[in-house]
């Protein structure tokens, strides 16, 4: 069943210029719609303007279609993994049988997208076991409870919950980073302040990687950038030997959070680990973190446990997800070194450092916004044949006033506008005000609706032509006539195919 939901967006294009997230979204969907090409220049312009904005990394145009575009961020395995629901079409339950197919299919996604064979092997263990035998919720399809069981299977994969950092409980809490040459140290130092800084905390970055001259000065640029000191000796000094008087430092300046920067290699050698372990030693470190690239795949987990055998880390930063098209770190880190993923780096801005959820992870993974919750939300308020009905509409271009005025009765039962926004792929940007601000459009373009004859209601296309009729809508409601004019092009759909 491919049950469809709508959400009538009002001022697409005023919603737009706000919000690159709704111009991506909306400009997916306004081609469906005879829009004036006024809007249509308007919202694909901001479109494309989003779309090259650092909110929107790994979103693209797909060639030949116009602004149609998907987010790529894991997209292999995505598109691997919808294979494997397609496959379900049509079943009533799920059983040995009939996962075997769509078992193979997730097995062959998690591989190609470079989780390591182990954790492979476990994952589709576990799904099988609890997908076969599991009750199918009433109103929810076989491939939606599959879909379900994978879910929460990749949520404990990555470790289930957001794993925290720790703060030493009295004196500075001293933050070690290491990792391989290039995957985004020096950076994530920085970012790290940022972030900690917006927390409150006051913070010293100390730059103890004595072999790059220009990591020195990297770090004290960034420092700068975040509004955050810097401390270093030059290059003359030993590591371990400026860590510690860093410390002192930061100590006597009463400083909440050390942040120290290491240097990398190109690759795991005795000098760089007995270095850490020394530098390890002289500021006993509250957290140890190491900072792997996305990109290098299953590496960069088995690089986790390799550091944690041999200096004890507390967790892992996972840089350049935005990237990262696979996801075989993000999937087989946790599992592989049993060390938690802290944080994620998802561009080369301060701002792009942010805590590692699991939950937000598989969801995007399965490139659903809460998806099933909102296909429950959807069921329990629409039939299936109004769906169908609804979709067959749109598809022909018939959707009318009264089918929108039962869509936002259907939405208004739903739930709060708020917490169905947030269920939604692609519109977890939107802000609290944009949200206010749909909401108050839906009540003016009710309120236009609420006036029209019910010809004009089933017939949009009637008030197009004659402004005999506009000009007594936008009387009766209290508008103006252009206002009227714009409503059937404020109309812009966007669908949810779940
Ligand atoms: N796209 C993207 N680039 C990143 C991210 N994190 C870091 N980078 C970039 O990666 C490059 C290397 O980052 P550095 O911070 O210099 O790496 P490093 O680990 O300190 O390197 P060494 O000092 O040589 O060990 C820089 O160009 C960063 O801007 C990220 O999350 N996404």
């Amino acid at each position: 069943m491919e049950a469809t939901s709508t959400l009538a967006l009002s001022s697409a294009p005023a919603a737009a210029r706000r919000s690159p997230a709704k111009a991506v979204v909306a400009s997916c969907h306004l081609r469906n719609f005879s829009v004036p090409a006024f809007h249509l220049r308007t919202v694909r312009g901001l479109a494309s303007r989003a779309l090259s904005s650092p909110s929107f990394p790994g979103w693209r145009r797909k060639k030949g279609s116009g602004l149609v575009v998907r987010a790529e961020m894991f997209g292999q395995l995505t598109t691997g993994l919808e294979s494997a629901w397609n496959k379900l079409r049509g079943a009533d339950k799920l059983t040995k049988d009939n996962i075997a197919e769509p078992m193979r299919d997730i097995r062959r996604a998690l591989l190609e997208a470079d989780v390591s064979l182990p954790v492979v092997r476990s994952f589709i263990e576990s799904v099988t076991e609890k997908a076969v035998g599991t009750d199918v919720l009433q109103g929810v399809q076989p491939e939606q409870q599959l879909v379900k069981v994978v879910n929460d299977e990749l949520v404990q994969l990555m470790g289930g919950e957001v794993s925290d950092l720790v703060f030493a409980k009295s004196g500075p809490t001293v933050i070690l980073l290491a990792g391989l040459q290039g995957v985004g140290k020096t950076t994530v130092c920085a970012k790290l302040a940022f972030y900690l800084k917006k927390m409150g905390k006051s913070c010293m970055l100390i730059a103890a990687d004595v072999y790059r001259p220009a990591a020195i000065d990297q770090l004290t640029i960034l420092g700068k950038q975040v509004g955050v000191p810097v401390y270093s000796e030059g290059i003359e000094e030993k590591p371990s030997r400026i860590a510690k008087s860093g410390l002192k430092e930061a100590k006597s300046k009463k400083t909440d959070v050390v942040i120290v920067d290491t240097a990398g290699r190109l690759q795991v050698d005795k000098a760089m680990m007995s270095e850490l372990k020394e530098v390890k030693r002289a500021v006993n470190p509250t957290e140890v973190l190491l900072v792997v690239d996305a990109m290098t795949g299953q590496e960069a987990a088995s690089l986790v446990s390799t550091f944690n055998a041999q200096i004890g880390i507390t967790g892992a930063i996972l840089t350049k997800l935005d990237g990262d098209s696979r996801g075989g770190a993000a999937l087989s880190i946790k599992e592989v070194s049993r060390k938690p993923i802290k944080f994620v780096g998802r561009g080369e801005r301060m701002e792009d450092l942010e805590p590692f959820y699991p939950d937000r992870m598989a969801q995007r993974i399965l490139g659903m916004g809460d998806v099933l919750s909102f296909v429950e939300k959807a069921q329990e308020v629409m039939h299936q044949e109004d769906a169908e009905e609804l979709q067959k509409k749109i598809l022909s271009a018939k959707f009318n006033f009264n089918d929108f005025l039962k869509q936002t009765q259907a939405i208004a039962q739903m739930g709060s506008f708020s917490r169905i926004i947030g269920m939604i792929p692609g519109m977890n940007k939107v802000t609290p005000a944009q949200i206010r601000e749909a909401e108050k459009n839906l009540k003016f373009m009710e309120s236009m609706i609420n006036v029209m004859t019910i010809e004009e209601r089933e017939r949009p296309e009637i008030l197009a032509e004659s402004r005999e009729r506009r000009r007594r809508v936008a009387k009766d409601s209290g508008k103006t006539e252009q206002q009227v004019q714009f409503l059937p092009s404020y109309l812009i759909t966007i669908f949810i195919h779940v």
